[in-house]
């Protein structure tokens, strides 16, 4: 069980993007957490402090900035990513995950990091956080889930295909790995959401979930099987369901979570309803992960202007997960 009155830790993610300047921003939380990274990639001025003991506690004095330090071994350019950090971000996300594992944390909340950086710094042969989580944690089942903190009815979507090309969802989108999805899911909508039954509406993958086999085929081929199979289990599901009418205001009140055939299905409408509010978070792991819903910005690092709601809203989460676990 983790602690929550130990911290989560904070990880810098890429150092060339806007993670480093939202770490003192974050401080508004108001939730124990340490910022696992280089204390030189935090912007001129940052009240830091290093802490080496993470039951000492938070926050600390005058508001400094709790850091766990991990020096990289290159200069940080603000919108250019440095190869020769790559590997350095990709270690310090192992080092959080060991702390979450061995219980010296009460999870970890991570910072975006640039896929592509990683991919051609390092190597790094994970499309994301999420399937490198999964590795760290032994293989375990996972899903991606993002949700809203400041819509009502919430939005929460989960995509059971997470990053590949959009050609590959027809043929990755089995009834094996949707109804992965959907246990996941429920599972953690009762374990970390306290909802006791709750309500899953499944997204169907083409326009207007098939119409019937006139737009598409996976609908009626498998999709109502599979849905009816786990409604008989007990579970409270609803779909295949349009995508398009299924995340209005009054068709998001039938559900709790929906789950989406792939990436943008799911995340278009969060994204749009709750940029600035929403939060990732890895379903199925067995400590907790959360993380801003945005990306590393090349475009507005190092000017002091990114919006620091999500990553606020992103350990809060984390927050109230240990608590309730
Ligand atoms: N959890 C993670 O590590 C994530 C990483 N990424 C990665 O980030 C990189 C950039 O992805 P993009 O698609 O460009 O998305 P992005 O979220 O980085 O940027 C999209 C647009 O939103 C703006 N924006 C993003 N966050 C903001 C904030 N906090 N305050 C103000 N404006 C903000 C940016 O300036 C940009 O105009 C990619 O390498 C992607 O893979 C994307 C999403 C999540
Ligand atoms: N678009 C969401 C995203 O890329 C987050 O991925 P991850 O790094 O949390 O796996």
């Amino acid at each position: 069980m983790p602690r929550p009155d130990l911290p989560i830790i904070l990880t810098c993610g890429e150092p060339a993007g806007i993670g480093p300047e939202l770490a003192p921003k974050a401080l508004a939380a108001g939730v124990p957490f340490v910022f696992l990274g280089d204390p030189s990639h935090l912007p001129q001025g940052t009240e830091w402090q290093e802490v080496e003991d993470l039951s000492a506690p938070l926050p600390l004095p005058q508001g400094k900035l709790a850091v766990l330090r991990h020096d990289f071994p290159a200069p940080n350019l603000f919108g250019r990513p440095e190869p020769r950090n790559a590997q350095a971000v990709i270690d310090v996300i192992a080092r959080a995950v060991d702390l979450a594992m061995s219980g010296q944390a009460a999870g970890i909340c991570t910072l975006p990091i640039n896929k592509e950086a990683l991919k051609t710094g390092a190597g790094f042969p994970f499309p994301g956080h999420t399937e490198y989580l999964a590795h760290l944690a032994g293989g375990a089942d996972v899903v991606m889930m993002l949700a809203s903190t400041t819509v009502t009815p919430p939005c929460r979507v989960v995509p059971a295909t997470i990053h590949i090309a959009l050609e590959e969802v027809p043929r990755q989108l089995t009834p094996e790995v949707l109804e992965k999805a959907i246990r996941i899911t429920h599972a953690a909508m009762r374990r970390d959401f306290g909802i006791a039954e709750p309500r899953i509406a499944v997204a169907g993958l083409n326009p207007h979930a098939g119409e019937n086999g006139v737009m598409g085929r996976q609908e009626i081929d498998w999709m109502r099987a599979l849905i009816a199979d786990l409604r008989a289990e007990g579970f409270a599901l609803s779909g295949p369901l349009p995508a398009d009418t299924m995340f209005h205001a009054p068709a998001r009140a039938r559900y709790d979570a929906a789950v989406c055939a792939y990436h943008d299905q799911a995340l278009i409408p969060i994204k749009t309803l709750d940029f600035s509010g929403g939060v990732n978070v890895t379903l199925g792991l067995p400590f907790i992960r959360t993380s801003p819903d945005h990306g590393t910005a090349l475009d507005i690092a190092g000017r002091g202007i990114a919006d620091a709601d999500s990553v606020i809203a992103a350990l809060r989460m984390a927050h109230d997960m240990a608590n309730r676990r």
